[in-house]
């Protein structure tokens, strides 16, 4: 059974006469990774300074693990863990030295501090050596392990991957991946939306301090109603107008291929239909639309309706 561990119920937030979040309501769950995007100054971090008691809401209620997290109940802090975008350490101490601060602050048991180093990449060498030489990854990474102190339930990451080469960054996945299925719940705020595509659970999306739209990838699909792509390369240079394509229209794209849209319901026909003959096949892709499209979708609906 889900068991939610933060609900946000008709949340505002405003500084002045600037709003910043309005009406914001979630629950994110045990286990589940939810992305959190949208444009510069739509209220994402200031949801997750919400998340963590930093600021209170102007309006309705933030609970995190059952507690409000502004009240400062230290025992809900121990058990949460933020990566902020931009990470600042002391640059005179070591990686090690820096997770020891951490844990005295946090006042968790620092015996994991090894292990912690270790699962981020940093090696033991490394780990010894004072912060200003780490390079932009290397303090990432160490954000990342101040984070995991203490084997937080709910673990708040900011722009976690930015300044991450491809292939750090799959070993962060790796280990987000990791962390779920031990029930951690993870909410990333983040404007890599590819990245995010076959990471998250769920995607939240803001825009001017609303929420927008809410939901796994397939569901919002589902909502957007958005066309699938579907791109063909017939054998021996064979034309798909010619061909018997199903009667789509098809326009000409990269390497030869041909491209058309299709509704969601009719994919799978056209698709029989295109398959009927695989000789006649020399390459087929089918895309379906990308949490980018969806995000774009989703904003000019509500322009739209503005
Ligand atoms: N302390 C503050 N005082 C006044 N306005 C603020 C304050 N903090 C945030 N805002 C405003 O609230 C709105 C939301 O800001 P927020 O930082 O939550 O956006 P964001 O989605 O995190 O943006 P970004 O992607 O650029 O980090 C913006 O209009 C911002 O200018």
């Amino acid at each position: 059974m889900t068991k939610p561990t933060v609900v946000v119920t008709g949340v505002a937030k405003s500084y002045g006469n600037v709003t910043a979040v309005k009406d914001v309501s979630f629950t994110l769950n045990e286990g589940e990774t939810v992305a959190l995007v949208g444009h510069n100054g739509a209220g994402k971090t200031t949801i997750v300074k919400l998340l963590l008691g930093l600021i209170r809401p102007s309006e309705g209620s933030v609970k995190v693990l059952g507690e409000d997290p502004a009240r400062g109940d230290f025992g809900v802090r121990q058990r949460l863990g933020y990566l902020p975008e931009s990470v600042a350490f002391h640059m005179a101490l070591t990686g090690r030295e820096t997770l020891a601060f951490y844990a005295r602050l946090k006042r968790v048991d620092l015996s994991c501090a090894p292990e912690l180093l270790e699962r981020v990449g940093l090696a033991a060498e490394a780990a010894d050596r004072p912060v200003r030489t780490y390079s932009k990854g290397m303090r990432q990474r160490l954000g990342l392990a101040q984070a995991l102190l203490g084997q937080p339930r709910v673990l708040l990451l900011d722009e976690p991957t930015s300044g991450l080469d491809p292939a750090l960054r799959r070993r962060f996945y790796d280990l987000l991946d990791d962390l779920r299925s031990t029930g951690t719940t993870i909410l990333l705020s983040s404007h890599a939306l590819t990245e995010l595509e076959d990471r998250a659970d769920r995607v939240l999306i803001v825009n001017q301090g609303v929420k927008i739209a809410d939901g796994t990838l397939d569901s919002l699909r589902g909502l957007a109603r958005l066309p699938t792509r579907i791109s063909l390369k017939l054998s021996n240079g064979a034309s798909a107008e010619n061909s018997n394509s199903g009667g789509a229209v098809w326009s000409r794209a990269r390497n030869d291929m041909v491209e058309t849209e299709v509704a969601m319901e009719d994919k799978v026909t056209l698709l029989k239909t295109l398959t009927a003959n695989p000789a006649d096949i020399a390459a087929l892709h089918v895309m379906e639309p990308t949490l980018d499209d969806l995000y774009a979708h989703f904003l000019n609906t509500k322009r739209a309706a503005e």
